[in-house]
């Protein structure tokens, strides 16, 4: 680990500090090119987006950027350690937006005293971009903070640890269900943590047909239930009418076992007690609700996803936000809304189905064969034909739904 330590502090530091830059697309060579690029060319684009704010996007690069946006109150799974020392995972995600989707993403880190300078803040920046790309920003504040921005401005903005965390595990989940031979508006769920990837994965859940009633969510407390009086509106979405109050009470019999809380909270005993064929995706990171060594000890007729890339199933946001904003950007699309979010997760899922290109494999030389099963539940970051297939069926339903505001794609779209 310390040598894993020492090879992430000089890949950050060698050869340039950070890990991205800016690159020119124009010619920069001669004076004539200076004369357009700058004054007194550059006039003729500015009088052009003041008489029509839409020739933004033709002239200049707003339609090919997003903003990775945070306040460093919920760092992946390390806390609130302020927004510098987010800078790290906001400029990995601009290295994902362009290594997976060709777009240009600048990461800003905001310092502010409440949630409204926040807000302001994003606001007031908004119209540069293309896209408003939000990470880790703790609960419940984010759920606040997303209603409001998404309110306010007029080019989608995505809290990616809430959508783009349920968008993937939605697409895991609705394959290992079907492996396992069970049916979504019949299974029992239990969900460990009640923060922001919680309350979004059992939404998106509902929305892909799990009962409520099916759901049990836990906080530090215990089983989230109607007679509790501590609940947040977000928590109490997922109140429900139970005696059970505890892990042990829940787990009996479930289906679903959805980790998203911290290390080693379920117990090989706990496994035991679930329903034949279960499911756990156990995502905290780095270190998952129980090892999947340990889990698959205990049960053979286990599925296991876990957010970890070392282990089968990986459960991990990168499968979404890069294509999710592609498609988005592509069709210009006010908004993200639900319609655009299920295009993604039935993309990704059905990804899964299909037989692997040899490319994917040659980039896991660890594993032996990619073929849907237990093992194999969710398509691989490297599979290049996440791009095409995401975007394109996000596209489509920006425009079938009404938030595109170009209404037609390219026949050869991301072909
Ligand atoms: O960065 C990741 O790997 C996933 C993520 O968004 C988080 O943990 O906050
Ligand atoms: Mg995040």
């Amino acid at each position: 680990m310390s040598d894993l330590r020492q090879k992430a502090l000089d890949y950050h530091q060698f050869p340039v500090p950070g890990k991205t830059a800016v690159a020119l697309t124009k010619a920069a060579s001669t004076s004539l090119d200076l004369a357009l690029a700058y004054s007194p060319g550059v006039a003729e684009p500015v009088r052009e987006i003041a008489a029509d704010a839409a020739d933004a996007y033709r002239y200049t690069n707003k339609g090919n950027t997003v903003a990775v946006i945070t306040n460093g109150t919920a760092i992946l799974g390390l806390g609130n350690l302020g927004p510098l020392a987010a800078k790290p995972v906001m400029e990995g995600k601009a290295l994902l937006f362009k290594r997976f989707a060709n777009i240009d993403a600048t990461d800003i880190e905001v310092k502010h005293r409440t949630n409204e300078d926040f807000i302001n803040t994003v606001e007031a920046i908004a119209d540069t971009f293309g896209g408003i790309n939000l990470e880790d920003i703790k609960a419940p504040e984010c759920f606040e903070i997303e209603q409001e921005l998404i309110k306010r401005c007029n080019i989608p903005v995505f809290h990616d640890d809430q959508h783009g965390t349920a968008i993937v595990t939605a697409a895991g989940m609705l394959n290992a269900l079907e492996i396992q031979g069970k049916q979504i508006a019949q299974a029992v769920f239990v969900c460990m943590g009640a923060g922001a990837a919680a309350v979004a994965c059992m939404s998106l859940l509902v929305k892909c047909g799990a009962l409520r009633e099916n759901i049990y969510m836990l906080d530090r407390k215990g089983v989230i239930h109607t007679r509790r009086t501590d609940l947040n509106e977000y928590k109490s979405l997922f109140a429900n009418n139970t005696d059970k109050r505890t892990l042990r009470d829940v787990i009996q019999g479930a289906d679903v076992f959805l980790g998203v809380s911290g290390a080693n909270v379920l117990s090989a005993e706990d496994i035991e007690l679930m329903a034949e064929r279960p499911i756990v995706f156990a995502c905290s990171n780095p270190d998952p609700e129980i090892k999947p060594e340990l889990a698959h000890a205990v049960r053979k007729d286990l599925i296991m996803g876990t957010g970890r890339s070392d282990y089968p199933n990986q459960v991990n946001n990168v499968l979404c936000f890069p294509f999710i904003f592609r498609g988005a950007l592509d069709v210009r699309a006010r908004r993200i809304n639900d319609e655009m979010k299920l295009a993604a997760v039935h993309a990704i899922a059905s990804l899964a189905r299909e037989a692997v290109p040899a490319e994917v494999l040659a980039a896991y030389p660890d594993v032996s064969s990619l073929i849907f099963g237990p093992e194999y539940v969710l398509p691989k970051p490297m599979d290049p034909r996440l791009l095409p297939r995401v975007a394109r069926a996000v596209a489509k339903a920006a425009i079938a739904s009404g938030s595109a505001q170009v209404n037609e794609l390219p026949v050869d779209y991301l072909l």
